[in-house]
């Protein structure tokens, strides 16, 4: 029987995030905190799933507190597993495709409109390769 060490049942964080599309095909991306973890980096605004609370009710709630919108509609984009050794991430990334609001970032943090070809010009976490990826392969999500 194999073996398990404790690495194995390491907890991982669920994490409901959202990608944003203007009418004009640009993405709404914010600049995370210097003390937060990947600090400093780019990131889909979004949150973590809170206990009794669906990935999409968590989105929604996220999106308001973090940059002020409503979210009216949204579909799955995709899900990524990633293990950053200090923490274990599950991403649920959604893609928004009805809200109300001008996003802006409420808790002070820097955020942009960018356009889908420009993405790569920006330090994302290394989990969101894959994110960045799709988009960019212009897979319908
Ligand atoms: N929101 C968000 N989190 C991401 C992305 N990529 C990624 O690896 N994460 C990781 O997901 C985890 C949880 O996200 P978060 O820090 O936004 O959670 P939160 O809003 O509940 O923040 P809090 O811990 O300050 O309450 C973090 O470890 C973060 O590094 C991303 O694109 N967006
Ligand atoms: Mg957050």
């Amino acid at each position: 029987m194999m073996k398990m060490s404790t690495e194995t049942f390491k907890k991982s964080v669920l994490v409901a995030v959202g990608v944003i599309e203007s009418t004009d095909g640009e993405i709404f991306i914010c600049r995370r905190g210097a003390s937060q973890h990947q600090a400093n980096k780019w990131e889909f605004p979004g949150g973590k799933v809170e206990a009794g609370e669906t990935v999409a009710q968590a989105l929604a709630r996220e999106l308001q507190e973090e940059i002020g919108i409503r979210v009216t509609d949204c579909r799955p984009f995709m899900r990524i597993e990633h293990d950053y050794g200090d923490k274990q991430v599950i991403l649920d990334i959604r893609k928004v495709t009805g809200f109300s609001g001008e996003p802006h970032g409420l808790e002070g943090q820097p955020s942009r409109w960018v356009p889908i070809a420009k993405l790569h010009d920006y330090d994302f976490p290394a989990a969101n390769s894959p994110i960045v990826d799709k988009l960019q392969n212009k897979c319908e999500g």
